[in-house]
């Protein structure tokens, strides 16, 4: 049921309908005594398909389903605020992480248990619709851009799903020619279990605490008693709740919380002729480097996906999968004030690398036909690919499965706790952890 009146009580109250959260509710409500509620921010209405149409990014300023945040150097910062969450709004690239990028995660994420959840949500027969781009859906300049990096790195088969240091068609999460929501995925098949209530337009204020307890929770003048809090609302939106609710010293952090980043650079070029662009999704093809980088072909100019963003020509970028540096996140007085910190010097020199390759690729004789000579510019703005996470490491603030370190009652599952950084984007990685710790919980 989806409603907008609070009620007093429930066992389990999820915060935040996106792309963990939605995972979450739906397995904890298959126990049909557990009485579990969804506290979104976003509107009652789900997501049309104006919004899911993968050929748009519907994040422009007074977007109906997302929220800007104020970043101190002014970056746009943007996250789903809707049913689905950024799943709603993002790109549709849906990525595993490289097999050994879990080296490192607490005992608990076995390869077996990983592969395993994953394998629910991307297997051909999986909750989230995700498939590769086919070769008759690629525009022209991903296709060049894969033939000229075939000739020096080896190329994963579409069919495979982990990806490899070398040439990542992308694989996406979609229902012909719209995104594949967490919501859609997960919440709409549970919608009517009576144990089950989704509650919109309502914004968590804080946690109640007494003790060491979190006993509830505050949405305006409205308070619920609750025997679990899971906060699913983003790496932005639990850091807000957290520290807002007092709880930054708790959990060792002071007034803030501490964020990670995968920071971009664009090459942009123009055309000989502007494209008769096929209608598709922003990003089809990703070429992982030895040392870190991501370089993304983007299909065209990104104006033609964002309403309000000045046309400068296509783009390839050039992301830092494994940032040393750290932002940071914390409350104002107007709301969030999220601080992408800066590019550790390591990182600016891969990535400074990577944009000279592509300047290279955009001069060979493969893009002879498409780029106009003299047009290459490396934008001298180190962008945000949106996709902060890592505020409360599992294995070091939170336990294995988001449980808060001297906190009972209070678990986090969303994009917080993931405890490394991956070389894929983060989407299909939150959703498995999600779908990890969902299955745990629900076993309990
Ligand atoms: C524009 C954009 C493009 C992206 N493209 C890609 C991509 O192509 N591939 C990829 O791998 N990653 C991409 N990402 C990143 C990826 O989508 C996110 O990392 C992921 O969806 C985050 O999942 P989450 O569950 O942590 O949070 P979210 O999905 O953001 O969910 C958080 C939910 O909590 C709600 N919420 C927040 N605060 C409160 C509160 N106080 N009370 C109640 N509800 C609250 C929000 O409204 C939201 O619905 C993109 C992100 C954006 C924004």
């Amino acid at each position: 049921m989806t409603t907008r009146r609070l009620p007093t009580t429930a066992d389990v109250v999820v915060v935040g309908a996106g792309s963990a959260g939605c995972v979450i509710a739906e397995r904890l409500s298959r126990d049909p005594g557990r009485a579990v509620v969804v506290l979104e921010r976003g509107p009652r209405d789900w997501p049309p398909p104006a919004v899911r149409d993968l050929q748009v990014l519907p994040i422009e300023h007074g977007a109906g389903f997302a929220r800007g945040h104020t970043e101190a150097t002014g970056l746009p910062v943007v996250r789903g605020s809707a049913l689905g969450g950024s799943s709603a709004v993002n790109g549709g690239y849906f990525l595993r992480w490289h097999r050994d990028d879990f080296d490192d995660w607490p005992a608990q994420w076995s390869p077996e248990a990983i592969a395993h959840a994953y394998d629910e949500l991307d297997a051909p027969d999986g909750t989230m619709g995700v498939t590769a781009f086919a070769d008759d859906e690629l525009v022209d300049v991903v296709r060049l851009f894969e033939s000229y990096w075939a000739q020096a790195m080896p190329v994963r088969a579409t069919a495979d799903p982990w990806p490899i240091v070398g040439v990542n068609r992308v694989r996406s999460n979609r229902e012909g020619p719209l995104r594949r929501t967490s919501a859609e995925a997960y919440l709409r098949p549970a919608i009517d279990r009576p144990n089950l209530t989704v509650i919109t337009d309502a914004e968590v204020a804080e946690v109640m605490v007494a003790g060491r307890r979190v006993t509830g929770v505050r949405v305006g003048a409205d308070r619920m008693s609750v025997g679990e809090v899971v906060l699913s609302a983003g790496t932005l939106g639990t850091a807000g709740i957290l520290l807002r609710s007092g709880l930054g010293s708790l959990i060792g952090s002071g007034g803030t919380l501490p964020l990670h980043e995968h920071r971009e650079v664009l090459v942009h070029y123009r055309r000989h002729v502007d494209p008769q662009v096929m209608p598709t999704a922003l990003l089809q093809s990703v070429v992982h480097t030895a040392d870190d980088v991501e370089i993304r072909c983007y299909s065209t100019d990104m104006a033609r996906f964002v309403k309000g963003v000045e046309p400068v020509g296509p783009a390839v970028g050039v992301a830092g999968m494994r940032p040393g540096s750290l932002g940071a996140v914390r409350v104002g007085d107007t709301g969030l004030l999220v601080d992408l910190g800066t590019v550790d010097p390591a990182s600016a020199r891969r990535m400074a690398l990577g944009a000279e390759s592509v300047r290279d690729m955009l001069n060979s004789s493969t893009f002879g036909g498409v780029v106009e000579p003299g047009s290459i510019v490396v934008d001298p703005v180190v962008r945000t690919s949106q996709h902060a996470w890592g505020s409360l490491p599992m294995g070091v603030r939170t336990d294995d499965l988001g449980g808060l370190d001297g906190l009972t009652g209070l678990r986090v599952v969303d994009g917080s706790i993931l405890p490394a950084a991956g070389r894929s984007g983060p989407h299909a990685t939150i959703m498995m952890i999600a779908v990890r710790i969902g299955d745990v919980l629900a076993a309990r």
